[in-house]
């Protein structure tokens, strides 16, 4: 085989709660993640010559050593030199559908998809974990979207025990275009201004365990009841992100007053927004008022539903 095309889904964060300092400059997480349909597409090819290369259609994604994807074909090459000397260069081509620096996990998915086609393309036989590991080097949410699905991220995000997975709960996401929130601005303007409120004591496993169980959407999502799921949705960021963004905060308003909405929420550092549905008739009847409520040609809505796995190969040649 000389090709992989890969299939590399979105992620949304249904909680997040920051519930202490981790090491290196992180804070420590509680988070449920869960990979949803909107996805982008990967093609890993050998090639050769002996040089790393990077296209992606979206004008906004940088192509050169910047790019996740490049830097995740880099990792391979220096931790696997003899399978790069033997199975020549490549080439990686991503056709981008997942909106970007949108909180939607879109570089951290397409570095994923690099490391499984990578491991398939030169028969190397890495283990889940052993992706996750080398992931975990690369960013934060990587390791989750190797294995998708349903998942509780601890640590810095990296740290992954699944959940049962949850199918087809409908989604309407929400993103203005021009709109970016620095991920780092998001975490380091919550410790300035809610620093002392969170546990600072890491040690303290009963006050960790409290934190993670509040809400109790863990429970909702083994009892497999969406309805309860929206109603336990959390995101910490949002106290930081909402008051700065003004038309974040006008997408969830918007989201909150629609009819069949069982629960809105900012994924991750934002800037989108998310509601959930039963059904897909109700996602997509809301994703049109809200494009009449809000006549912005900025604003770009999608329609998806949670899916049960994270990267997946579609085809190869
Ligand atoms: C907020 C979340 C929620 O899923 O996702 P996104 O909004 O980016 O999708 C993640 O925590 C982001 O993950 P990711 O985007 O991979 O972040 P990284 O590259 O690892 O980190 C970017 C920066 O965010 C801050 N950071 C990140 C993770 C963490 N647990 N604590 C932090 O303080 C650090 O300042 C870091 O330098
Ligand atoms: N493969 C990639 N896809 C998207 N963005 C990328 C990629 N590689 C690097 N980036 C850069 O990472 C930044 C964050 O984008 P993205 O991963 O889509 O958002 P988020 O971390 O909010 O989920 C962008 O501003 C972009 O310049």
């Amino acid at each position: 085989m000389h090709s992989y095309s890969l299939i590399a889904p979105a992620k949304i964060n249904l909680y997040l709660e920051i519930i202490g300092d981790a090491s290196g400059g992180y804070h420590e997480l509680a988070m449920i993640l869960q990979s949803i349909s909107l996805a982008d597409r990967i093609d890993v090819l050998s090639t050769s010559n002996d040089s790393i290369r990077v296209h992606c259609n979206h004008p906004q994604v940088p192509t050169d050593k910047s790019n996740l994807a490049y830097k995740a074909a880099e990792l391979m090459a220096t931790q696997f030199p003899e399978a790069f000397a033997r199975y020549g260069g490549l080439e990686i081509s991503i056709n981008k559908q997942i909106p970007v620096a949108a909180g939607l996990a879109g570089g951290s998915t397409n570095a994923a998809a690099v490391l499984v086609g990578i491991d398939l393309l030169w028969k190397l036989g890495l283990t889940q974990s052993e992706l996750e590991e080398l992931g975990a080097t690369l960013g934060s949410d990587v390791p989750f979207c190797v294995s998708g699905g349903t998942a509780i991220a601890t640590g810095r995000g990296d740290q992954l025990a699944p959940l049962p997975s949850l199918d087809n709960i409908y989604i309407v996401l929400a993103k203005y275009r021009s709109l970016e929130v620095s991920t780092a601005w998001a975490y380091k303007t919550y410790r300035q201004e809610f620093g002392n409120s969170y546990i600072r004591d890491t040690n303290d496993l009963v006050a960790r365990a409290n934190a993670v169980h509040s809400g109790e959407i863990v429970k909702a999502i083994f009892e497999r009841n969406a309805a309860k799921i929206a109603e336990k949705l959390h995101n910490d960021l949002e106290r930081v992100v909402l008051p700065a963004y003004p038309q974040v905060l006008q997408l969830r308003e918007a989201f909150a007053n629609e009819e069949g909405v069982l629960g809105t929420m900012m994924s991750g550092s934002g800037p989108t927004v998310f509601a959930l549905f039963e059904s897909e008739q109700q996602a997509e009847q809301v994703k049109l008022h809200i494009r009449e409520a809000i006549s912005d040609e900025d604003l770009e809505l999608f329609v998806a539903r949670t899916i049960t796995h994270g990267i997946q190969v579609a085809s190869s040649v």
